[in-house]
């Protein structure tokens, strides 16, 4: 399913960046259905565009036959952008950019080797991703999705002085996992809720530094907000998990690589840790019949960090801006390599 959706109206006039460089024989390949802000961004600026015009990710093989020839790509973090596909483009291929801030699916060295610039979506999805991770911390701590599911199962009999309780935040100590954007943004929606102290592992800022396990042992609340890489890969292991106090909560808003999840599993079933929020898992979509989702003391969302209508469609504009600045030789707004 890839359809030529649009071509160029006025190309000569195409750049509102620089009107010196004709984009009208550029041709952008999008990786999928995205909201149309992007999109006209890009027939505004007179290049063409091609779209795999689906909600389903495309499969490799059209994606490989579809690449042939483009000068960028506009990606989700569903396709594996390596050697391969980049080979597939041909030498024309000058700016990849993807709709997400982590970019763990894109080879950089390929292309820092094959000079094609790379851009990504910082800062604009903050506000919702930070919303995503206090609403997963306050649902498992206040148990929201277990006392909707008692009521639906009848179990609701009175309101009693013991039942449902959950673990306030308020006097409490946050670890915070990767202490950038995302990392600071939650600190700062935090401390008004009353808590008491808020560690980091692995940036500078205003809270407190410490060691990973210094931080799994102090908090009561652990969220995880890190970047995929190397030395992130399922960090929350057994170990890691052993370490945590037994009342903690876990919160991972990042990439599900980061968690051991056959090891968070065995921490929540045998209570070694509190509970958790989850809103990315290995795979993704987590099959229905996952063994995660067969335990009480866990919230799952289904990678819907960013997901608001306004953050969507802005990703897709600065996606869009990513790529015209690219082809135009000016400074991306979010650029990787
Ligand atoms: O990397 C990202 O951008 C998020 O995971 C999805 O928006």
């Amino acid at each position: 399913m890839s359809s030529l959706s649009s071509s160029s109206s006025s190309p000569t006039s195409s750049s509102p960046d620089s009107p010196l460089i004709n984009l009208s024989n550029s041709m952008v390949y999008i990786t999928r259905k995205v909201p149309s802000s992007g999109i006209n961004h890009l027939i505004k600026a007179g290049v063409k565009v091609k779209q795999w015009d689906s909600e389903e990710v495309i499969p490799r093989d059209v994606l490989l036959e579809q690449v042939k020839g483009v000068d960028a790509l506009f990606c989700l973090l569903t396709e594996k952008i390596d050697e391969e596909v980049i080979e597939a483009a041909g030498p024309k291929l000058s700016v990849v950019s993807t709709m997400s801030v982590g970019y763990e699916h894109i080879s950089l060295d390929i292309c820092r080797k094959k000079n094609i610039k790379v851009g990504f979506t910082p800062d604009i999805l903050t506000p919702a991703t930070t919303e995503l991770t206090m609403a997963l911390l306050l649902a498992v701590s206040r148990r929201i999705v277990e006392g909707f599911n008692a009521i639906k199962a009848g179990e609701w009999q009175t309101w009693k002085p013991e039942w449902m309780l959950g673990r306030g935040l308020q006097n409490s100590t946050v670890g915070i996992v990767g202490y950038g954007r995302i990392g600071q943004a939650v600190a700062a929606c935090l401390w008004p809720l009353g808590v008491s102290r808020i560690l980091y592992s692995t940036r500078q800022g205003m809270a407190e530094y410490v060691s990973f396990d210094e931080l799994l042992e102090l908090s009561d609340f652990v969220i995880c907000a890190c970047s995929l890489n190397n030395t992130t890969r399922e960090i929350f292991n057994r170990d890691a998990f052993s370490k945590m106090k037994k009342t903690s909560i876990f919160v991972n808003i990042s990439r599900g690589g980061v968690v051991q999840q056959n090891d968070l599993y065995w921490a929540l079933k045998n209570k070694v840790i509190w509970g958790a929020g989850l809103d990315v898992t290995i795979p993704e979509p987590l099959p229905p019949f996952h063994p995660l989702l067969t335990l009480p003391n866990i919230v799952i969302s289904p990678h819907i960090g960013s997901a608001t209508v306004e953050t969507r469609s802005d990703m897709c504009m600065f996606t869009a801006k990513n790529i015209i600045c690219g082809l135009l030789n000016k400074p991306m707004p979010g650029r990787i390599v």
